[in-house]
This record gives structure tokens, C-alpha cells and sequence, in this order.
């Protein structure tokens, strides 16, 4: 089976978020609304300067501020989802500076549920359309820190550093990486609410007021955690009893996949240690951002290196080939946009020095 060519493996988008109380007025005792830093319409973003657009960002999806998760879901994720039941491998990632939505898109509340829960929904609901194939299901949650790859599906004391490895057949797979049998959405979600707490939170050696910013200054240091749901299925056997004739089994992957804060450069206080953890987390989403463009753009070519970091080595058979990728970049229109290291300008598809840009129709 492989991805048709009319349609893109990779759709590339991006979720601006609601400008949140702080964000609303210039300085605390101002009643002047912030500035502005982007604009953005269904299919680009715009950065500003003063109000005037400079550049112009497009993707195959911007989702303004008033769409809701669940719209966002239907139209981009669900597809992928099913896509993945019927055999093929499935990405979803969120990407975005720190507080800019990834938590919010992907796992989200009891009351907005996330990409997360709404596909381990799906994931189920899904497989009632198969009656003639079984299904075993298993999820795994692992992070990787700093190039090294943990279980975080297994308690703090056990937990150890996982090899990649290659199969015979090629397949690359993470070691004695825990996959938990499931039977339901429950159950699906408590193995990634267990993974989630045992996120791994590093300190930075910042001032104590950079500290009180805590959520914020948390992912400085957070790096990349990938939720899987391996969805094995075969065709039920027909044959007469006594003979056993087993189809091949098909094994698609399911991943979402929650990307670090973009990691900015040194900062008075951060020691060596914390630099090489810094050059770790941007040599991951680095050769990510460059694996995106090639799959997502045709006139990139060459080669693809995923043995470039652990991510795209791990993710190599789920990226590109049979597989469907969704990248959902996470911003916000009061953060400033100059920056090339910023999530949507180092993922977006094309980039023109504006003047027609200023012809779209603002969101
Ligand atoms: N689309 C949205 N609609 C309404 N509120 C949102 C939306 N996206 C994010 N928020 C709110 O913005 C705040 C920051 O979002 P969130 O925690 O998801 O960001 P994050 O990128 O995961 O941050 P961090 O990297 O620090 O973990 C939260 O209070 C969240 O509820």
C-alpha cells in the first residue's frame, strides 16, 4: 500500500492561539493593547513590523484563533487516524515555543479533550468497521533527553538509556521499549497520563525570578515525548477448523508527538552542560524541520539523512514511504516572528518578501 500521489504525505499547519490575559495590554498598568506580531489568513501567516507585513509564511493550513480543537481535529488529524487503521503509519506533531498551545492541542482538558484522547477515540471506534480483521493494540510512551532515548512508561528507578535498533526487515525500533496492551480509550489514556508524569523536567541554572516563570522556563530544558499507539491487525481466519493459515500480519504506527520549546540562544546563568543540551534538542528538530521540507516539497531533493538524530532515526519508517505526516505548529500573534529559529519560519512551505501578502484577508 502507499500514499496516493494527488495527496501530500505531509500537510504542514498552524494553530494560532487566543491572546491570553497578559498578552493583552502592553505592560501590566497599561490599558494599551499589545503589539502585534504577526497576522495571518487560511493559508499564510505575515510578519509585522509596526503593523506592516514584511514576510509571508505559507502552509497548507493556518487554523485562526476562534477554531475550535475539535474542527482542527476533524479536518487534519482524524483522516490520518483512520489512515492508520486501515495499515498506514501516522505522525502527528505539535510544535511551538514554550506556551504557545502544544498542551493545549494535544492532550487539552475534560472539557476541550486534545488531539491525543479524540484519536485514541477514534483508534477504537475505527476498528468496528473491520469486523473481518482482529486488532491488538499496545501503546508506548517514551521521551527523548538530550539525544538519549527513555521509557517513560516504566518507574524512575528502572528507567535506563534504549537503543535504536534496525530489524532484519529494516524496521527501526527502540529496544526494550514497553508497549501496554489496550482494550479501550480508558485505558489507552491512562498509560499516556502515566507517561506524561513522568515527563522529565530539568532545571536550568536561571535567576530565581526566571524560575517563578516556571511552566514557561520548564521547557527550556523539555525535550521530545512520543506517544504511540501500534495498531496490529491481521485478517481472521476463514479456513475450516483444524487448519491453520494465518494472513500476514500488518503493524502501522500511530505517533503523537509533543516537540520541545524552541530552545533560544545562551542565556546569562546556563552552563556548558545545558549548551550541549541545547545544541541536542536543536540537532533533533533541526533534521526534523529539514526531513519536513524535503517530504513536504518537491523541488527539495537529495538525500535524507534520518540518522541524524534519534528522532528522525526513530520515526524513519513513519516518515515518508507508507506513511502520512501532520505537523501542527503552535503560535501566537503577540510573540515576536524575526527570528529564523522560530517553529512556523524554519517548517513553512514558502516564504515571500511581502507585498502582495498585504492583499490577504486578515483572520
Ligand atoms: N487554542 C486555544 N484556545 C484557548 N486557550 C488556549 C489555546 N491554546 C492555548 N491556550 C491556553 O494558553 C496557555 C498556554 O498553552 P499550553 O500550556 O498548551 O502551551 P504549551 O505550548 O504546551 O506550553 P509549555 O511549552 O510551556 O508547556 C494555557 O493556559 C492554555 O489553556
Amino acid at each position: 500500500m502507499s500514499v496516493s500521489a494527488e495527496e501530500s504525505a505531509v500537510k504542514v499547519c498552524v494553530r494560532v492561539r487566543p491572546l491570553i490575559e497578559r498578552e493583552e495590554r502592553a505592560t501590566a498598568e497599561d490599558s494599551v493593547p499589545a503589539p502585534l506580531y504577526w497576522k495571518a489568513d487560511r493559508k499564510s501567516i505575515h510578519q509585522l513590523d509596526d503593523g506592516v507585513t514584511t514576510k509571508s509564511f505559507s502552509y497548507d493550513r493556518v487554523f485562526s484563533s476562534s477554531e475550535t480543537t475539535n474542527h482542527l481535529y476533524q479536518d487534519i488529524a482524524k483522516p490520518l487516524v483512520v489512515s492508520a487503521v486501515e495499515g498506514y503509519n501516522g505522525t502527528i506533531f505539535a510544535y511551538g515555543q514554550t506556551s504557545s498551545g502544544k498542551t493545549f492541542t494535544m492532550m487539552g482538558s475534560k472539557l476541550v479533550p486534545g488531539v491525543i484522547p479524540l484519536s485514541m477515540e477514534e483508534v477504537f471506534q475505527t476498528i468496528q468497521n473491520y469486523p473481518q480483521k482482529e486488532f491488538l493494540l499496545r501503546v508506548s510512551y517514551m521521551e527523548i533527553y538530550n539525544e538519549t532515548v527513555t521509557d517513560l512508561l516504566v518507574d524512575n528507578w528502572k528507567r535506563k538509556p534504549l537503543e535504536v535498533r534496525e530489524a532484519l526487515n529494516k524496521n527501526i525500533y527502540v529496544a526494550d521499549l514497553t508497549e501496554e496492551l489496550v482494550t479501550c480509550p480508558a485505558q489507552a489514556l491512562s498509560w499516556v497520563f502515566k507517561g506524561e508524569k513522568n515527563r522529565h523536567y530539568g532545571k536550568t541554572k536561571m535567576n530565581e525570578a526566571e524560575q517563578s516563570l516556571s511552566h514557561h522556563l520548564q521547557n527550556e530544558t523539555t525535550l521530545i515525548y512520543t506517544s504511540s499507539v501500534i495498531l496490529e491487525s491481521r485478517e481472521r481466519a476463514t479456513q475450516p477448523p483444524g487448519i491453520t493459515l494465518r494472513a500476514p500480519s500488518s503493524c502501522p504506527h500511530l505517533n503523537l508527538v509533543d516537540l520541545a520549546g524552541q530552545n533560544g540562544p545562551a542565556k546569562p546563568g546556563r552552563k556548558a552542560l545545558a549548551l550541549r543540551k541545547g545544541c541536542n534538542i536543536n540537532r533533533s528538530l533541526f533534521t526534523l524541520a529539514q526531513v519536513i521540507k524535503k517530504l513536504s516539497d518537491a523541488s527539495q531533493r537529495g538525500f535524507t539523512n534520518y540518522r541524524d538524530s534519534k528522532l528522525t532515526r526513530i520515526l524513519q519508517n513513519s516518515l515518508g514511504g507508507n506513511a502520512k505526516t501532520v505537523i501542527i505548529c503552535t503560535i501566537t500573534m503577540a510573540a515576536p516572528g524575526g527570528d529564523p529559529q522560530h517553529p512556523a519560519v524554519q517548517l513553512s512551505k514558502r516564504h515571500v518578501p511581502s507585498k502582495a501578502a498585504s492583499s490577504h484577508n486578515a483572520i
